[in-house]
């Protein structure tokens, strides 16, 4: 089957050049009262209360996303087995992860249509595909560092599975997060290629120090790998500090021909060990407003927000991104 092309570039156009992801997942679910305390982390809301999942879907949907991301960040079936779960069973949660976010949005879609002058576009379905560190749950996904005995193969067969329930599933497109490294970008790519995988993929990347992947590889090498692979649509920068984004999305613009998205967290920093974000080293807390105005400027055309980012977060990056129209 070839890569159905063009439902991420429709978006982009409707949404007038340039679409809003939502924003964190888990900061909404928690904030909600959901509590992730867990090696799961928010996948572990799947189990215990689905209905909330869709819930915090539908509210980044009223802020005006134009797509939303699933569940499925830190859902793994390795994961869910080691809770005592079968491998039916966690394939089963990583199905609902997508079914969850495709009825909130058909459901808000339906919904829309009932008052002709609403203003919003259909949306996409992203499957989150959390790094092989958000699954180690040890910070990883901030540091790069897999330990010495990691290779390309143990990566490609740690997402394989996933990989093909999620898209099976029929989300309309995979949003790879938090990738700190050049081996699992590489890994990522070709596991794309191998499964044939028919829809588009976007693949993000934390950074640490707003120059470098978060492993201290560049951007040039990592990009080099992705600009290769006609299956990865989109590339760019989730779950780090917003000061980094400007400067990233004029180093990625030069780099790359593929669109950029970009979707910072709060500029808070996530303790691996402690299990809780500590406050901002250096981000004064800028208004995410100005800013994704000047991402946009800088040339990317998908914007939204991450960990520590709520629905008025949301609603202010598309009140002014849209404001434009
Ligand atoms: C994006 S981080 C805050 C997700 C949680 C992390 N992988 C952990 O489990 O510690
Ligand atoms: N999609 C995930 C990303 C975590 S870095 C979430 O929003 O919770
Ligand atoms: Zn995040």
């Amino acid at each position: 089957m070839g890569l159905k092309k063009g439902a991420v570039e429709d978006l982009i156009e409707r949404a007038g050049g340039c679409a809003v992801i939502d924003g964190g997942l888990a900061t909404q679910l928690e904030a909600l009262g959901a509590h992730f305390d867990d090696p799961l982390w928010s996948a572990r809301c799947l189990i215990s209360n689905p209905e909330l999942i869709e819930e915090v879907h539908v509210q980044y949907l009223e802020s005006g996303a134009d797509i939303v991301v699933t569940s499925s960040y830190q859902a793994t079936i390795l994961g869910f087995v080691s809770k005592g779960l079968s491998v039916n069973e966690s394939e089963s949660l990583l199905q609902k992860s997508v079914h969850l976010a495709l009825e909130a949005r058909d459901k808000f879609w339906k919904l829309v249509q009932r008052y002709p002058s609403h203003n919003y576009n259909h949306a996409l379905v992203a499957a989150s595909v959390g790094s092989y560190g958000a699954y180690l749950a040890d910070g990883s996904e901030y540091s790069g560092y897999y330990g010495k005995d990691i290779t390309l193969e143990k990566l490609k067969d740690f997402h394989r599975r996933r990989l093909q329930v999620l898209v099976d599933a029929g989300p309309d497109l995979l949003a790879f997060e938090t990738i700190p490294n050049k081996i699992e970008a590489k890994a990522i790519a070709e596991l794309l290629d191998e499964e044939n995988v028919p829809i588009p993929s976007w693949i993000c990347f934390s950074s640490v120090n707003g120059e470098n992947a978060c492993s201290g590889e560049s951007f040039e090498e990592c990009l080099d790998i992705l600009n290769k692979s006609d299956k990865v649509s989109i590339v760019g920068i989730n779950c780090s500090s917003p000061q980094c984004i400007e400067n990233l999305v004029l180093k990625f613009r030069k780099l790359t021909k593929k669109a950029i998205a970009v979707y910072p967290n709060s500029g808070e920093v996530w303790d691996g060990k402690a299990k809780l974000w500590l406050p901002s080293e250096c981000f004064g807390g800028e208004n995410f407003e100005v800013l994704a105005t000047r991402w946009h400027e800088a040339g990317a055309s998908l914007i939204g927000g991450c960990c520590r980012t709520t629905p008025s977060t949301i609603r202010s990056i598309s009140e002014v991104l849209k404001r434009r129209l």
